[in-house]
């Protein structure tokens, strides 16, 4: 299913995580990890996106080691069954305007490590996924670094969102910015001084697909 992020949403989006960044990092440092982690407006950007867009839509596949019940379905013992996430996460039973991208909804959930059965981007149980922890500390401290050093702009008005087809959920249409890198100038010769490799080119207008 495809929807379109408005351009009015992502602009807030990216000031509110702006001004958040550098309530928690200061004016003008680089993010480490252990402030990525505390940035409540960038984790639940990262949330909601996970809810929205969950990278394993049917997690994997798992097989009943006895029979059980799940809802009114009896299920025998050496059944292969799929969690269909996708569907779970956008259930208008469970979410409110569940197609909408609205990271507030995350707002009153504590640090996010309370157990919820309605989102369960990293699966749950025994055979969680080990590195969810760490995913989500290197996605705050990836998308804090970027939206701290440059500023970004959209090419076109709408960004696609539509969803191609895997097992993972791949992005149909590459997303498509600018970063004018000089307005960022003194975090960008902060990086260079402490020669920090990027694989971000280093043209003054550049483009960048995703
Ligand atoms: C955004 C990043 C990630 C997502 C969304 C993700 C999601 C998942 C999902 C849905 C599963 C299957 C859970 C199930 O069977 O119900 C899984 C399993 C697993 N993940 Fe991740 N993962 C991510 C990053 C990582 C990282 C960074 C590591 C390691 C450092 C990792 C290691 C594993 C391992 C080892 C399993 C298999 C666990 C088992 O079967 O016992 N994942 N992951």
């Amino acid at each position: 299913m495809g929807s379109v992020a408005s351009p009015q949403q992502s602009t807030n989006n990216e000031e509110a995580s702006t001004r958040d960044i550098e309530t928690h990092a200061g004016h003008n440092q680089l993010l480490n990890e252990s402030n990525a982690s505390k940035i409540k407006y960038l984790q639940n950007i990262i949330t909601e996106t996970l809810r929205i867009y969950p990278v394993a839509p049917l997690l994997i596949p798992h097989e009943s080691s006895s029979d059980c019940k799940v809802c009114d379905y009896d299920i025998p013992k050496g059944t292969m069954l799929l969690a269909n996430l996708w569907t779970l996460q956008k259930d208008p039973n469970l979410w409110a305007d569940p197609t909408r991208f609205v990271s507030e909804r995350f707002d009153d959930n504590g640090d996010g490590s309370k157990v919820c059965y309605n989102m369960i981007p990293f699966g749950v149980g025994r055979r969680v996924c080990p590195g969810g922890v760490l995913a989500k500390h290197v996605m705050g401290h990836a998308l804090g670094a970027l939206f701290r050093c440059f500023e970004w702009e959209k090419i076109e008005d709408q960004v696609d969102m539509a969803e191609g087809i895997g097992l993972t959920l791949p992005k149909a249409q590459s997303l498509q910015t600018l970063f004018p890198i000089e307005l960022r100038m003194p975090l960008l010769r902060e990086l260079l001084k402490k020669k920090v490799k990027t694989r971000l080119p280093l043209p003054l207008f550049g483009s960048n697909n995703f």
